[in-house]
């Protein structure tokens, strides 16, 4: 639970002040701000922590990437932002200030009715995502008819521009047509609509590529290019693909064992990381990054949820750990890097959060300074 003082809104930037349905925002305006987030999961071995104080923002017109090894707790986070939590899952704490509203502090019903306008999200799974009983043009115009009050007539002429706007071939027969009906590409095509259909300032994509074939999966990453610069939308797109942040991401939080352990702009980050974890990643792939190369090669595994231990989470697999790592666990705070201190006056790693600049960079390593990019 939260008091009242930590519920306080934060700082709004001017998109938080416009109307929540605008495309107006201006580009790089913060849309989103997470902070200490954290969720719970009620598990027969107890309570379990499944995010843990984790905190980013997102800016119009921008893509932050959210990168991790399988397990780390991107979906949940993307979950807890948009509210779809399991029920065996809890907000246990954080604040998640969308359009300078805090998501967490509303009731389950406020947030169903701000959801729809403010953030729309789209999954790796398109065909059970979709309903098959009704047709697409049924599906998408939902939205309308709940959020806008259009009657079904309306809403149909409505599907029908949505699936233009996402490059449906002949939307007008095919706004009829059942989700089986359509390939893998163009059902995840329909998914997009749907959660765009209100033009949302945030989207969040999890892994929106990963059941359909390349080609596919170039030309739907093309069209969340194409809708996050028509709408000036912030995109959270969530990846364990290295490659991809490299090519669609501004920038990037960096997650281990439910914990945001680096983040910032994608060329520094990648360019000087800051966390061995980062650096572990990096190392894992080739030289010249491919889509789809596995980060499998950092040795061992990441702690079990229950079993996570006091100290850094990644001690055990840490190849700078010392005894300060088991003792006590490192806040991610500001770090300075070579490479945005050549940059002069642009960026630096004090710059506010929630300020006009580019994000600040972060790590959460207690020798984040001493580590070499030999
Ligand atoms: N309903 C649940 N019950 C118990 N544990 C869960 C549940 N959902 C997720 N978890 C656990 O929570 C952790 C975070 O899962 P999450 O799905 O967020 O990972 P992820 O980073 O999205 O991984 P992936 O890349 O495989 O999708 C994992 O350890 C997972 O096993
Ligand atoms: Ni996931």
């Amino acid at each position: 639970m939260k008091t009242a003082a930590e519920q306080a809104p934060v700082k709004r930037s001017r998109a938080a002040e416009a109307p929540a349905a605008s495309s107006e925002a201006k580009a790089h305006d913060v849309v989103l701000q997470v902070r200490d987030l954290a969720v719970d999961i009620r598990t027969h071995r107890g309570t379990v922590r499944a995010v843990n104080s984790v905190g980013f923002e997102a800016r119009a017109g921008e893509t932050l990437a959210l990168l991790g090894e399988s397990g780390c707790g991107k979906s949940m986070t993307a979950k807890a932002l948009a509210g779809i939590m399991d029920p065996v899952c809890d907000l246990a704490d954080g604040q998640i200030v969308l359009n300078g509203t805090d998501l967490a502090a509303l009731s389950a019903k406020e947030r169903l009715k701000f959801a729809g306008p403010g953030l729309g999200i789209v999954f790796q799974d398109a065909l059970t995502a979709l309903n098959p009983v009704y047709t697409v043009g049924t599906q998408l115009g939902e939205a309308f008819r709940i959020h806008r009050g259009l009657n079904a007539r309306q809403a149909r002429a409505e599907a029908i521009d949505l699936m233009k706007r996402v490059g449906i071939p002949e939307p007008e027969s095919r706004v009829n047509s059942y989700p089986h009906q359509f390939s893998g590409g163009m059902r995840q095509r329909i998914l997009i609509a749907m959660a765009v259909a209100l033009n949302p300032r945030l989207l969040i994509a999890d892994e929106p590529t990963t059941a359909l074939d390349v080609t596919v999966q170039a030309q739907i990453m093309q069209l969340l290019r194409t809708l996050r610069e028509e709408g000036q939308m912030a995109v959270i797109l969530i990846t364990h693909d290295l490659a991809v942040v490299a090519e669609e991401a501004d920038s990037v939080a960096v997650m281990y064992a439910g914990n945001v352990v680096e983040s910032g702009p994608v060329s520094e980050v990648f360019a000087d990381p800051r966390h061995p974890y980062t650096k572990g990643l990096l190392e894992s792939v080739p030289v010249h990054l491919e889509r789809g190369a596995q980060l499998k090669s950092i040795p061992g595994s990441p702690p079990e949820l229950h079993d996570i231990p006091a100290g850094c989470v990644y001690q055990s697999r840490c190849p700078l750990v010392q005894d300060i790592c088991r003792a006590e666990r490192p806040a991610l705070r500001p770090v300075t890097s070579p490479v945005n201190d050549a940059d002069a006056g642009t960026a630096t790693a004090n710059v506010p959060s929630g300020g006009p600049s580019r994000p600040a960079r972060t790590a959460a390593c207690h020798f984040s300074e001493e580590i070499t990019n030999a």
